[in-house]
């Protein structure tokens, strides 16, 4: 090969790189959260490419924050110590030996795997839970099921945010990993929370501006189980029309990308976690995948993903 043809090969690298340029700019500096679902964190090489791209995205100036879930390592745990998994309203039944499994699971096993994988890039995860320093504060859930107030347990509903860890982190040059565990306003225990419902209660609460929700499915389906026609776009009136006629999983997420975009978020995405590098797809560059939620007002997509609304 000749230089001149080696310069020829090497030239599409670089139009890929400049393609990025102005979306390296938009983001600059903004901070991203990423819920990355229980469901979409089964397979060891998805696993790896995320801690890849949330990396990418610190290296690119970004200040990526993640939230995990865990719900099918919880279920799993459960089982293995006899504890049978209920859910009502979508939300896990947790008992008190229950929410000990919950913490271990999540605290211990699957906070720990992503710190792990992050951290083989270089010293940057560190994983807290929402017990440190306050950083999400709870009282009771009671979910009203059939016009009734129901106890379900040691669910918690977040009623305070403290960003100063997160944020000191950040300032840092390092990637929050956190778990969706409260700590209780009630007593001195700790409370369950969906981590759907703890990433956007923490996107609103640092002036996100974007939150990305990554689960098993490409987005919100129009007619599911029908049909697997995926809703692109929508702003948050839309969404808030449709929140009654939709089911399980889905219900804490589409809930939360209202409260997000309601409180500040420029845009909260649902994505496909089964996509390599469906994170990047959807920062830099125009080929967003997945279901995009907007503040009302926002007139197109372009400029929702500039933040400039
Ligand atoms: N309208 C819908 N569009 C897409 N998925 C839906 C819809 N309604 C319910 N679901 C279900 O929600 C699931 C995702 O939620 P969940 O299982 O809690 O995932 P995660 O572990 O990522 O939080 C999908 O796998 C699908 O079975
Ligand atoms: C109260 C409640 O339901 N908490 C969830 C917390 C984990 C979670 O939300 O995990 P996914 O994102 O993988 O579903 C649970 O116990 O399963």
């Amino acid at each position: 090969m000749t230089n001149a043809t080696r310069k020829h090969t090497a030239l599409p690298k670089a139009e890929i790189l400049i393609e990025a340029l102005p979306w390296l700019t938009r983001h600059h500096g903004r901070t991203v959260v990423i819920k990355f679902g229980g469901n979409a964190m089964v397979d060891e090489e998805l696993k790896a490419a995320f801690a890849q791209d949330v990396v990418f995205l610190r290296h690119a100036g970004l200040k990526p924050v993640v939230v995990h879930g865990g719900g099918p390592q919880i279920s799993a745990a459960l089982d293995r110590h006899g504890l049978v998994s209920e859910f009502r309203a979508g939300l896990r039944v947790t008992t008190p030996e229950a929410m000990d499994v919950v913490r271990m699971v999540l605290a211990g096993q699957v906070q720990r795997e992503l710190v792990g994988l992050l951290n083989q890039h270089g010293p940057l995860a560190v994983g807290l839970t929402g017990e440190d320093a306050h950083t999400i504060t709870a009282t009771r859930h009671r979910p009203v099921i059939d016009g009734e107030a129901v106890d379900i347990g040691r669910v918690g509903e977040i009623t305070a945010i403290d960003t100063g860890a997160i944020e000191a982190l950040l300032e840092d040059g390092r990637i929050p990993v956190i778990s969706s565990i409260a700590r209780s306003q009630d007593d001195g225990h700790v409370y369950n929370v969906n981590a759907d419902t703890a990433a956007a209660a923490l996107a609103a609460a640092l002036g996100a501006e974007t939150l990305m929700v990554l689960t098993d499915v490409e987005g919100l389906y129009e007619d599911w189980p029908n049909s697997d026609e995926v809703i692109s776009r929508l702003t948050a009136s839309q969404l808030e029309k449709l929140l009654p006629e939709l089911s399980s999983g889905m219900v804490p997420k589409m809930e939360g990308c209202l409260h997000a975009v309601r409180n500040g978020v420029t845009t909260a995405r649902v994505i496909d976690g089964r996509v390599q590098h469906s994170i990047l797809l959807e920062i830099f560059t125009d080929e967003g995948i997945g279901t995009m939620v907007v503040p009302d007002g926002t007139t197109d997509r372009r400029h929702a993903t500039q933040g400039e609304s």
